[in-house]
Protein backbone atom coordinates (compact mmCIF):
# COMPACT_ATOMS: atom_id res chain seq x y z
CA UNK A 1 0.00 0.00 0.00
CA UNK A 2 1.03 3.72 -1.18
CA UNK A 3 2.68 5.53 2.11
CA UNK A 4 -0.16 8.45 3.65
CA UNK A 5 0.50 11.90 1.81
CA UNK A 6 1.13 13.23 5.38
CA UNK A 7 1.27 11.46 8.84
CA UNK A 8 0.53 13.42 12.24
CA UNK A 9 0.80 11.30 15.20
CA UNK A 10 0.41 13.32 18.41
CA UNK A 11 2.00 16.26 17.98
CA UNK A 12 2.67 18.40 20.07
CA UNK A 13 4.05 22.67 20.29
CA UNK A 14 4.06 24.75 22.92
CA UNK A 15 5.73 28.66 22.66
CA UNK A 16 6.83 29.34 26.61
CA UNK A 17 3.99 28.48 28.74
CA UNK A 18 1.07 28.65 25.49
CA UNK A 19 0.08 25.14 24.05
CA UNK A 20 -0.60 25.62 20.06
CA UNK A 21 -1.26 22.37 19.66
CA UNK A 22 -1.54 19.19 22.00
CA UNK A 23 -1.29 16.26 20.82
CA UNK A 24 -2.71 16.69 17.36
CA UNK A 25 -2.97 13.35 14.71
CA UNK A 26 -4.18 13.26 11.46
CA UNK A 27 -3.40 11.18 8.44
CA UNK A 28 -4.29 11.62 4.89
CA UNK A 29 -3.86 9.59 2.34
CA UNK A 30 -3.62 9.69 -1.50
CA UNK A 31 -6.76 11.53 -3.51
CA UNK A 32 -8.41 12.90 0.14
CA UNK A 33 -9.35 16.31 0.51
CA UNK A 34 -9.31 17.06 4.28
CA UNK A 35 -10.86 20.19 5.51
CA UNK A 36 -10.06 22.02 8.50
CA UNK A 37 -12.49 24.00 10.44
CA UNK A 38 -10.59 26.09 12.76
CA UNK A 39 -11.34 29.01 14.96
CA UNK A 40 -8.65 31.90 14.77
CA UNK A 41 -6.17 30.28 17.99
CA UNK A 42 -6.92 26.98 17.42
CA UNK A 43 -3.41 26.07 16.36
CA UNK A 44 -4.37 26.05 12.20
CA UNK A 45 -1.22 28.69 11.17
CA UNK A 46 1.29 26.03 13.82
CA UNK A 47 -0.19 23.04 12.07
CA UNK A 48 0.77 24.19 8.45
CA UNK A 49 4.38 25.52 9.38
CA UNK A 50 4.94 22.39 10.80
CA UNK A 51 4.01 20.32 8.02
CA UNK A 52 5.94 22.45 5.95
CA UNK A 53 9.31 22.20 8.47
CA UNK A 54 9.41 25.59 9.43
CA UNK A 55 8.65 25.16 13.02
CA UNK A 56 9.58 21.68 14.98
CA UNK A 57 7.58 19.63 17.25
CA UNK A 58 8.05 19.35 20.60
CA UNK A 59 6.53 16.25 20.41
CA UNK A 60 4.60 13.67 18.58
CA UNK A 61 6.34 13.17 14.54
CA UNK A 62 5.10 14.45 11.04
CA UNK A 63 5.86 12.43 8.22
CA UNK A 64 5.01 13.05 4.26
CA UNK A 65 4.95 10.27 2.12
CA UNK A 66 6.97 8.51 4.55
CA UNK A 67 9.57 10.20 5.27
CA UNK A 68 10.07 12.40 8.81
CA UNK A 69 9.68 16.34 8.07
CA UNK A 70 12.60 15.86 11.05
CA UNK A 71 15.23 14.25 8.60
CA UNK A 72 14.99 16.67 5.58
CA UNK A 73 12.46 19.42 5.82
CA UNK A 74 13.50 20.65 2.42
CA UNK A 75 13.40 17.20 1.15
CA UNK A 76 9.70 16.38 2.36
CA UNK A 77 9.09 19.97 1.29
CA UNK A 78 9.73 19.31 -2.00
CA UNK A 79 6.60 17.15 -2.32
CA UNK A 80 4.22 19.78 -0.65
CA UNK A 81 2.92 22.71 -2.62
CA UNK A 82 1.47 25.45 -0.01
CA UNK A 83 -0.70 27.73 -1.52
CA UNK A 84 -1.07 30.62 1.04
CA UNK A 85 -4.06 32.88 1.26
CA UNK A 86 -2.31 35.09 -0.99
CA UNK A 87 -0.49 33.52 -3.72
CA UNK A 88 2.67 35.25 -3.90
CA UNK A 89 4.00 35.23 -7.42
CA UNK A 90 6.10 38.18 -9.48
CA UNK A 91 3.57 40.77 -10.21
CA UNK A 92 6.49 41.90 -13.27
CA UNK A 93 6.33 38.08 -14.83
CA UNK A 94 3.86 36.55 -16.62
CA UNK A 95 1.86 33.78 -15.37
CA UNK A 96 3.71 31.81 -17.86
CA UNK A 97 7.18 33.17 -17.18
CA UNK A 98 6.30 32.65 -13.27
CA UNK A 99 5.13 28.61 -13.94
CA UNK A 100 8.75 28.39 -15.62
CA UNK A 101 11.00 30.05 -13.00
CA UNK A 102 8.85 28.62 -9.77
CA UNK A 103 9.51 24.42 -11.98
CA UNK A 104 12.81 25.22 -12.99
CA UNK A 105 13.37 26.03 -8.74
CA UNK A 106 11.88 22.51 -8.23
CA UNK A 107 14.66 21.56 -11.24
CA UNK A 108 11.76 20.55 -13.58
CA UNK A 109 12.31 22.20 -17.30
CA UNK A 110 9.25 22.23 -19.14
CA UNK A 111 8.65 23.42 -22.61
CA UNK A 112 6.26 26.27 -23.04
CA UNK A 113 3.99 23.83 -24.75
CA UNK A 114 3.90 21.73 -21.64
CA UNK A 115 3.67 25.08 -19.41
CA UNK A 116 0.74 26.50 -21.53
CA UNK A 117 -0.96 23.06 -20.97
CA UNK A 118 -0.65 23.57 -17.32
CA UNK A 119 -2.18 27.42 -17.19
CA UNK A 120 -5.03 26.05 -18.92
CA UNK A 121 -5.58 22.77 -17.26
CA UNK A 122 -5.57 25.36 -13.84
CA UNK A 123 -8.45 27.34 -15.54
CA UNK A 124 -5.85 30.24 -16.63
CA UNK A 125 -7.20 31.42 -20.03
CA UNK A 126 -4.55 31.68 -22.70
CA UNK A 127 -5.14 35.37 -23.49
CA UNK A 128 -3.83 35.42 -19.66
CA UNK A 129 -0.65 33.57 -20.11
CA UNK A 130 1.35 36.31 -21.36
CA UNK A 131 0.34 39.25 -19.70
CA UNK A 132 1.92 41.04 -16.47
CA UNK A 133 0.57 38.95 -13.22
CA UNK A 134 0.19 42.32 -11.39
CA UNK A 135 -2.74 42.50 -13.36
CA UNK A 136 -4.31 39.25 -12.40
CA UNK A 137 -7.07 38.54 -9.90
CA UNK A 138 -6.49 36.54 -6.73
CA UNK A 139 -8.43 34.24 -8.89
CA UNK A 140 -6.16 33.85 -11.40
CA UNK A 141 -2.92 34.19 -9.23
CA UNK A 142 -4.39 31.19 -7.42
CA UNK A 143 -4.84 29.17 -10.88
CA UNK A 144 -0.82 29.69 -11.16
CA UNK A 145 0.02 28.63 -7.92
CA UNK A 146 -2.00 25.66 -8.58
CA UNK A 147 -0.67 24.83 -12.33
CA UNK A 148 2.76 25.43 -10.08
CA UNK A 149 2.03 22.81 -7.80
CA UNK A 150 0.81 20.55 -10.79
CA UNK A 151 4.08 21.13 -12.79
CA UNK A 152 6.16 20.40 -9.37
CA UNK A 153 4.15 16.85 -8.79
CA UNK A 154 3.33 18.16 -5.45
CA UNK A 155 1.72 15.06 -3.50
CA UNK A 156 0.23 16.90 -0.91
CA UNK A 157 -1.86 20.21 -1.18
CA UNK A 158 -1.51 22.66 1.68
CA UNK A 159 -4.12 25.69 1.39
CA UNK A 160 -4.98 28.05 3.75
CA UNK A 161 -8.33 29.94 3.41
CA UNK A 162 -8.52 29.31 -0.59
CA UNK A 163 -11.96 30.78 -1.07
CA UNK A 164 -11.66 33.80 0.79
CA UNK A 165 -11.86 37.12 -1.63
CA UNK A 166 -12.92 35.33 -4.41
CA UNK A 167 -15.92 35.17 -6.04
CA UNK A 168 -18.61 32.51 -6.29
CA UNK A 169 -17.49 31.65 -9.82
CA UNK A 170 -13.56 31.82 -9.07
CA UNK A 171 -14.77 29.42 -5.36
CA UNK A 172 -16.57 27.11 -7.92
CA UNK A 173 -13.88 26.81 -9.94
CA UNK A 174 -11.29 26.23 -7.27
CA UNK A 175 -13.50 23.67 -6.33
CA UNK A 176 -13.31 21.61 -9.30
CA UNK A 177 -9.53 22.28 -9.72
CA UNK A 178 -9.19 20.60 -6.48
CA UNK A 179 -11.45 17.61 -7.48
CA UNK A 180 -9.44 17.44 -10.46
CA UNK A 181 -6.22 17.07 -8.29
CA UNK A 182 -7.39 14.94 -5.90
CA UNK A 183 -8.69 12.43 -8.84
CA UNK A 184 -4.77 12.32 -9.69
CA UNK A 185 -3.96 11.32 -6.56
CA UNK A 186 -3.04 14.36 -4.74
CA UNK A 187 -3.92 14.75 -0.73
CA UNK A 188 -5.06 18.20 -0.09
CA UNK A 189 -5.56 19.97 3.32
CA UNK A 190 -7.29 22.70 3.56
CA UNK A 191 -7.87 24.94 6.38
CA UNK A 192 -11.30 27.25 5.53
CA UNK A 193 -14.44 28.20 6.77
CA UNK A 194 -15.88 28.15 4.02
CA UNK A 195 -18.90 25.47 4.52
CA UNK A 196 -20.25 25.14 1.66
CA UNK A 197 -16.90 24.72 -0.37
CA UNK A 198 -16.82 22.10 1.88
CA UNK A 199 -19.62 19.95 1.11
CA UNK A 200 -18.89 20.30 -2.73
CA UNK A 201 -15.06 19.10 -2.11
CA UNK A 202 -14.07 18.18 1.27
CA UNK A 203 -14.05 14.21 1.88
CA UNK A 204 -13.56 14.36 5.30
CA UNK A 205 -13.80 17.32 7.98
CA UNK A 206 -12.01 17.69 11.33
CA UNK A 207 -12.78 20.62 13.61
CA UNK A 208 -9.46 22.04 15.50
CA UNK A 209 -9.98 23.03 18.88
CA UNK A 210 -6.94 23.85 21.49
CA UNK A 211 -4.68 22.38 19.29
CA UNK A 212 -5.69 18.88 18.27
CA UNK A 213 -8.43 17.54 16.17
CA UNK A 214 -11.43 17.33 18.25
CA UNK A 215 -13.80 15.64 15.87
CA UNK A 216 -14.15 14.47 12.67
CA UNK A 217 -17.41 14.84 10.19
CA UNK A 218 -18.65 13.12 7.15
CA UNK A 219 -19.29 15.86 4.61
CA UNK A 220 -21.19 13.81 1.90
CA UNK A 221 -23.67 12.79 5.17
CA UNK A 222 -24.11 15.94 6.86
CA UNK A 223 -26.74 18.54 5.99
CA UNK A 224 -25.24 21.86 5.75
CA UNK A 225 -27.07 23.57 7.90
CA UNK A 226 -25.58 20.78 10.54
CA UNK A 227 -22.38 21.32 10.05
CA UNK A 228 -23.01 24.97 10.11
CA UNK A 229 -24.31 24.45 14.05
CA UNK A 230 -21.44 21.78 15.08
CA UNK A 231 -19.17 24.43 13.68
CA UNK A 232 -20.56 27.57 15.45
CA UNK A 233 -20.62 25.45 18.58
CA UNK A 234 -17.31 24.62 18.20
CA UNK A 235 -16.87 28.42 17.79
CA UNK A 236 -18.22 29.15 21.04
CA UNK A 237 -16.33 26.93 23.39
N1 LIG B 1 5.49 32.45 17.88
C1 LIG B 1 4.56 32.36 18.85
N2 LIG B 1 4.80 32.81 20.08
C2 LIG B 1 3.89 32.70 21.06
N3 LIG B 1 2.65 32.16 20.90
C3 LIG B 1 2.36 31.71 19.69
C4 LIG B 1 3.27 31.78 18.59
N4 LIG B 1 2.67 31.24 17.50
C5 LIG B 1 1.44 30.85 17.90
N5 LIG B 1 1.26 31.11 19.22
C6 LIG B 1 0.05 30.79 20.00
O1 LIG B 1 -0.32 29.45 19.75
C7 LIG B 1 -1.73 29.35 19.55
C8 LIG B 1 -2.04 28.81 18.14
O2 LIG B 1 -1.56 29.75 17.19
P1 LIG B 1 -1.77 29.62 15.61
O3 LIG B 1 -1.14 30.82 14.98
O4 LIG B 1 -1.32 28.29 15.17
O5 LIG B 1 -3.34 29.70 15.52
P2 LIG B 1 -4.25 29.91 14.25
O6 LIG B 1 -5.30 28.88 14.38
O7 LIG B 1 -3.45 29.94 13.01
O8 LIG B 1 -4.88 31.31 14.52
P3 LIG B 1 -5.30 32.43 13.45
O9 LIG B 1 -6.31 31.79 12.57
O10 LIG B 1 -5.86 33.50 14.37
O11 LIG B 1 -4.03 32.84 12.77
C9 LIG B 1 -2.30 30.73 19.80
O12 LIG B 1 -2.73 30.77 21.12
C10 LIG B 1 -1.12 31.64 19.58
O13 LIG B 1 -1.24 32.80 20.37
Amino acid sequence: MMKPALQMDKVTRRFGERVALNGLSLTLQAGEVYALLAPNGAGKTTTLNLILGFLQPDGGSIHVCGEPVAGDAARTRSAIAYLPEQVAIYPELSGLENLRYFSLLASKELDDATLRRLLLEAGLRADAHDRHARNYSKGMRQKVGIAIAMAREARLLLLDEPTSGLDPLAASELSGLLRAASQRGVAILMATHDLYRIKEVATRVGVLHAGRIEREIDPQTTEHATLEQVYIAELAR
